[in-house]
């Protein structure tokens, strides 16, 4: 049995035998290697052996969602509408099943979001518009309620994620504001008469908008708004629970001017929406007051009286959900690296003397593809391993207990999540586009599911936190341990993500000495590159900062002329090199037998990234000549062979079963063509005349 179809193996007696296969074999692709398989998902799926229980957990969720024809998948795109009516229904349906157990609401922090993440990413990979509204409407809303309201706010927390009554949405962008939250005008003027709160947007470009689960479906709203008091002081942006919809007949309120979205370009089962509120009043309590309140009487107070916990809160806030997003990548990418691997393993094209060769055979064709799982393989093992530090930090700060260094962790945590969730979404939405190429004519038809992988995650790269204008957070924070460093001081990296920073002087004076392709695959050759890339591009960014300041520009204005080339390239730097040190960390935990493998893996996706960085390399003096060049395009190309004949059964390991794959072209039983004349002949009307066949004709006069 292939791939995440382990746990009901119906060939128990298979061994293990990596073996690659050809056209001419055409054994079905299920014949390979149970036994290199089984630990490998267990073991290098990012799941150490207490992890099973999730495990378990994906594939029941899985099995339970097949066998119900409300998750059959659709030949045919339904209309927009029809997608929002079956992702509700489906959204219904996942929470009567009661997959969140009453044992893991009360479970602790930790387990109980890596349990919500592990729900999220089996519902993702299904239907991503059900995992989104799943995601904003009941975990980030609930979580919200926890971190930033209070004892009064409960209620809402049972009814939204134990008794799931409640669908909710987060309101924060606006029409003319998204990036810079800042600016939002939309506002909450305490009324100490009445004792609520009065919501207004002054006009159409302060509408919130974008706002999923709101067009058609949300009862309630996590709103951010601008909070004044009865002085007139501004106070910034507070949040709120607004109730939006009548829960028995999905009637807006009066005052409200709701609407939906209409059709985006991925994700339509989200019914996005806009919101114009006039004069619109809630309760006082309606204000999330855990880090600020204001008096019946119109006092603005704030309560950071154990700074610690907030703190944990805003970590928590800022983060999960991107954390989230980039755990849905993980799966995005294995899904579209799996149905181009298995397509490129059975489609044969061209070949000597009529000996047709299979498309994975082909230098070119391994390079475009391997170098995707390799980051598939990386990114998971990194997010995992990440997801695990981060959840301990916030358990522990949320419990009260001491966290070493908490805020420089808070910040060195954003700074990570900042860079890291553009790095993962640019790659993914890279990966699906060159796995579509891949798939030649056929990646193109809607039944090999890589046009759905691919327009449904590109929001991704904007949602959240458009990704140009996220890294440009981590930058700040990297440039800070510079100066620090520069200037005598210390590195503040809990994480230890930066601390060899403090020996900058010794990492730029490295230098390329390599004269074998076997020194470049190692481990130490990669960091040790890395290390001296991010010094370089840190003394770059700095330098060229500096220089638009003395040229008398603000720090505004400096900052915005030093991202090209610089800035960005700097924190895309820095995400590549987390991923390679959060890998190696899981790595050393691993089986021995699964090492070597994992190791091919991890070079392959190093030195791919390197790869994009020559210029620098070349730039800042790390390497004369051509031999650093040269010698790590040819360490690539030797890994994309030694990886030819493992790569099936890497991808095997990341898969989903196949219905949750959805792809004719990447079914796991590797009949290929049998799958695709399966589809075309299925397809409602295939070989029906067209019904409106007599509009389109002339019908010769009768020359009688
Ligand atoms: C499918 C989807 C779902 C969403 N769901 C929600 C939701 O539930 N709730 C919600 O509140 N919002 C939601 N959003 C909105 C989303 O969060 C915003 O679109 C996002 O924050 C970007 O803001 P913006 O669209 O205003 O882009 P802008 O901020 O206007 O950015 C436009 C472009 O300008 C660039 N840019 C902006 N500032 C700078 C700068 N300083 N330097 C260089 N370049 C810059 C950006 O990189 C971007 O490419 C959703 C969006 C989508 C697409």
């Amino acid at each position: 049995m292939f791939g995440a179809n382990f746990l009901q193996s119906d060939r128990p007696d298979m061994i293990a035998r990596v073996s690659f296969v050809t056209p001419r074999q055409r054994t079905p692709l299920r014949s390979l290697t149970v036994s290199f398989i089984l630990p490998f998902i267990v073991k290098y799926g990012g799941l150490e052996f207490r992890d099973i229980e999730l495990l378990k957990l994906k594939y029941k969720i899985w099995q339970t969602l097949e066998k119900d024809p409300l998750f059959a998948h659709n030949a045919v795109t339904p209309t927009v509408e029809e997608q929002k009516r079956i992702t509700q229904l489906q959204l219904k349906k996942i929470n009567d099943y009661k997959f969140h157990t009453k044992e893991m609401v009360n479970s602790s922090y930790s387990r109980r979001t890596r349990t919500i993440m592990t729900i999220n990413e089996a519902v993702q990979s299904l239907n991503p518009s059900v995992s989104v509204k799943m995601a904003i409407g009941i975990y980030l809303f609930s979580n919200a309620l926890l971190s930033l309201g209070t004892e009064r706010h409960h209620k809402f927390y049972e009814s939204t994620f134990v008794e799931r009554e409640t669908l909710a949405s987060f309101a924060l962008t606006e029409i003319a504001h998204g990036s810079d939250a800042r600016l939002m005008r939309t506002t909450a003027t305490y009324d100490p008469q009445s004792k609520q709160f009065v919501i207004h947007t002054p006009d159409f470009e302060a509408a919130k908008c974008w706002v999923g689960n709101l067009g058609r479906t949300c009862t309630h709203t996590l709103l951010f708004a601008q909070l004044i008091t009865p002085d007139g002081t501004n106070h910034g942006l507070h949040g709120f629970l607004v109730p939006i919809r009548n829960p028995e007949t999905l009637e807006t309120y009066p005052g409200l001017i709701v609407g939906d979205m209409s059709e985006k370009i991925g994700v339509n089962g989200i019914d996005n929406g806009f919101i114009m509120f006039n004069q619109y009043r809630i309760p006082r309590e309606n204000l999330l007051n855990r880090t600020a309140d204001v008096t019946e009487e119109g006092i603005y107070e704030s309560s950071f009286s154990d700074p610690s916990k907030i703190l944990g809160a805003a970590l928590e806030n800022l983060s999960a959900g991107r954390i989230g997003i980039m755990q849905e990548s993980c799966h995005s990418i294995a899904s579209a690296v799996t149905i181009a691997i298995r397509y490129a393993a059975t489609r044969a094209q061209f070949g000597e003397r009529d000996n047709e060769i299979s498309l994975i055979e082909y230098q070119l064709h391994q390079w475009r593809l391997f170098g995707y799982v390799a980051a598939a393989v990386v990114f998971r093992m990194y997010i995992e391993n990440f997801s695990r530090v981060y959840l301990s930090i916030v358990e522990k700060s949320n419990a009260g207990m001491k966290v070493d260094n908490l805020s420089e962790a808070v910040s060195e945590i954003h700074a990570m999540v900042s860079c890291s969730k553009p790095l993962l979404t640019w790659t993914v939405l890279s990966a699906a586009q060159q796995c579509r190429e891949a798939c030649g004519g056929h990646g193109y038809l809607k039944c090999s599911n890589l046009g759905d992988i691919r327009s449904n995650h590109e929001a991704t790269v904007t949602y959240e936190g458009d990704n140009n204008v996220l890294s440009q957070q981590t930058g700040n924070w990297l440039l800070r341990q510079f100066h620090s460093a520069r200037n005598g001081g210390t590195v503040d990296s809990p994480l230890n993500t930066v601390t060899f920073l403090m020996d900058w002087e010794k990492w730029i004076a490295v230098r390329f000495r390599c004269s074998r392709t076997d020194e470049l695959k190692t481990r130490e050759f990669i960091t040790t590159t890395y290390r001296w890339l991010i010094c370089y591009l840190l003394i770059q960014t700095h330098e060229k900062y500096e220089a638009e300041l003395a040229k008398g520009l603000s720090k505004f204005e400096a900052r915005a002329k030093s991202q090209v080339y610089k800035w960005k390239e700097l924190t895309k730097t820095y995400a590549e090199y987390l991923a390679i040190i959060f890998f190696l960390e899981s790595l050393d935990k691993k089986e021995p037998s699964l090492q070597p493998v994992l190791t091919k893996l991890f070079c392959l996706y190093g030195l791919w990234s390197l790869d994009q960085h020559l210029v620098e390399l070349y730039q800042g003096g790390y390497s004369q000549g051509e031999s650093l060049a040269r010698l790590l395009r040819e360490a690539i190309l030797e890994l994309c062979g030694e990886l030819k004949g493992e790569v099936v059964s890497v991808v095997d390991a990341l898969a989903p079963t196949d219905f949750v794959l959805n792809s004719v072209l990447g079914k796991s039983d590797g009949n290929l063509y049998q799958n695709i004349q399966k589809a075309f002949f299925s397809h409602p009307g295939a070989f029906e005349r067209a019904p409106w066949w007599r509009e389109v004709v002339t019908i010769p006069k009768s020359k009688i």
